[in-house]
């Protein structure tokens, strides 16, 4: 499986109430999005990512803010289908490696995306996007490195999507906009799904 190229689009969510989990995800499938990544921010993340796994089967369920090699285990014991991490030391990227599922490292200079091309990782995820200089970062990454393709993600909402969708070395974009904290605080997964189709319809 290739992470970057199963939808334009992946929700980066933060889970509060494991209730919502499933509800959450069905409504981020009915909108177009199947992949899905919680991070684990909280500590219900990883009941959730089971809760999803077991119950949501068009979802394609991964872990994010993956940090260390106790995150990695306990991810894909969940039924975590891919991991996400901000960064890559060199014992998380052995772990993710040794974990059996696809990754996406995060990388934000070309010294980490070189580093981790070096052991054959030539999809990443560009973290933090905005922060770490945009679409024109990522532009001139693709000059010297145009065989590493990224996920970005931090900063980007639908507004600001094409643009990044635009470029040879995007495969998709990353984002929590399409899940607002007050639209799962009230459960409005309506306006969940809604986000989401406004995303899935974004062009590759
Ligand atoms: O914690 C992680 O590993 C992450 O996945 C970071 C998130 O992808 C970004 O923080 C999302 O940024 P926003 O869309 O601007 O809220």
């Amino acid at each position: 499986m290739t992470i970057l190229d199963l939808a334009p689009v992946v929700p980066v969510v933060v889970i509060d109430d494991v209730e919502t989990a499933v509800p959450l995800a069905r409504a981020l499938v009915a909108g177009g999005l199947p992949v899905i990544e919680v991070t684990l921010r909280t500590p219900c993340a990883l009941d959730a990512i089971g809760r999803i796994a077991a119950e949501v089967p068009d979802a394609v369920i991964g872990a994010g803010t993956v940090r260390t090699p106790a995150d990695v285990r306990a991810s894909t014991r969940a039924g975590a289908r891919f991991l996400v991490s901000p960064g890559g030391t060199p014992r998380l990227i052995d772990a993710m490696l040794d974990s059996g599922v696809p990754f996406l490292p995060g990388a934000a200079t070309a010294s980490e995306v070189l580093a981790l091309a070096e052991r054959g990782l030539t999809e990443l995820k560009f973290f933090p996007a905005g922060p770490a200089g945009g679409v024109a970062y990522l532009k001139a990454l693709a000059g010297p490195i145009p065989e590493v393709r990224f996920c970005p993600t931090g900063g980007i909402r639908l507004e600001t999507a094409p643009e990044y969708l635009a470029l040879p070395n995007v495969g998709c974009v990353g984002g929590t906009w399409l899940t607002p904290a007050d639209a799962l605080a009230v459960g409005d997964y309506a306006r969940i799904e809604k986000l989401a189709s406004e995303a899935a319809a974004l062009r590759r």
